[in-house]
């Protein structure tokens, strides 16, 4: 199947989201508060956009059962991942407009710039390419963190957690597999490339993802007024 091809891939920098530190305190619980809430600040800018690419490939889609994939993405993006962004962030003390007008880092606008850039220009299956590493290496982690004795208990990482570990993140990560397996199946060698070409960069975008929380990396400071 395609996603096995995918997956092989970029195997090796999935198992470096496993090893990196922001990953591994948050299983352990350990990970400092301020580069979790800087995190989350950027992460909700990220999953305005991401709603965005949805809601592109629900525009481009050409069957009304890939509309509807996309759209439900869309409504479980929208209501139940960013309210558990709205839910830390009452508890970490911030409004939910501090949570949507915090000032976006480079890399943010690196990785979404590139998937909005791919997702008004391709097709829907540009699209499915653009969001799958997402949802899939959330996933991924969640349930690998799942594992961590004692992880999903955390009073304070336990819900993060728990969000990307539940069978409804993992049913949409399994829906967003298939739709691109069904995607790719009828295209031509030459498309699977590039469709691969855009997974292995948003792979590389997600452990930027993880580096730039870890150092609450904004704009160097010299510049940065
Ligand atoms: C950067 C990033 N990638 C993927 C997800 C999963 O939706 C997320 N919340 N943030």
């Amino acid at each position: 199947m395609f996603t096995d091809r995918l997956f092989e891939k970029t195997s090796t920098i999935w198992e470096k989201y496993l090893e990196h530190p922001f990953v591994k305190e948050i299983g352990k619980g350990s990970l400092d508060l301020d580069k979790f809430q800087f995190f989350m600040e950027q992460d909700y800018l990220y999953l305005i956009d991401y709603c965005k690419v949805f809601a592109l490939g629900s525009a481009k889609a050409s069957r009304l059962e890939v509309m509807t994939i996309f759209s439900d993405l869309l409504h479980s993006t929208l209501n139940e991942e960013m309210e558990l962004h709205r839910q830390y962030a009452e508890k970490l003390g911030m409004t939910r407009t501090q949570l949507e007008n915090s000032t976006p880092s480079s890399t943010l606008s690196a990785y979404t710039s590139y998937m909005l850039q791919k997702s008004y220009q391709g097709s829907e299956a540009d699209v499915a390419a653009s969001v799958l590493a997402c949802t899939w290496s959330y996933n991924f982690i969640g349930l690998n963190l799942a594992q961590t004795e004692g992880a999903t208990e955390h009073p304070f990482y336990g819900d993060w957690i728990n969000m990307y570990a539940s069978d409804e993140f993992s049913q949409l990560a399994s829906q967003m597999k298939q739709l691109m397996n069904e995607l790719a199946e009828e295209k031509p060698e030459r498309e699977k490339a590039e469709l691969e070409a855009i997974f292995v960069h948003c792979s590389k975008l997600e452990y930027l993802f993880w580096d730039m929380a870890y150092d609450k990396q904004m704009w160097p400071q010299e510049i940065s007024s």
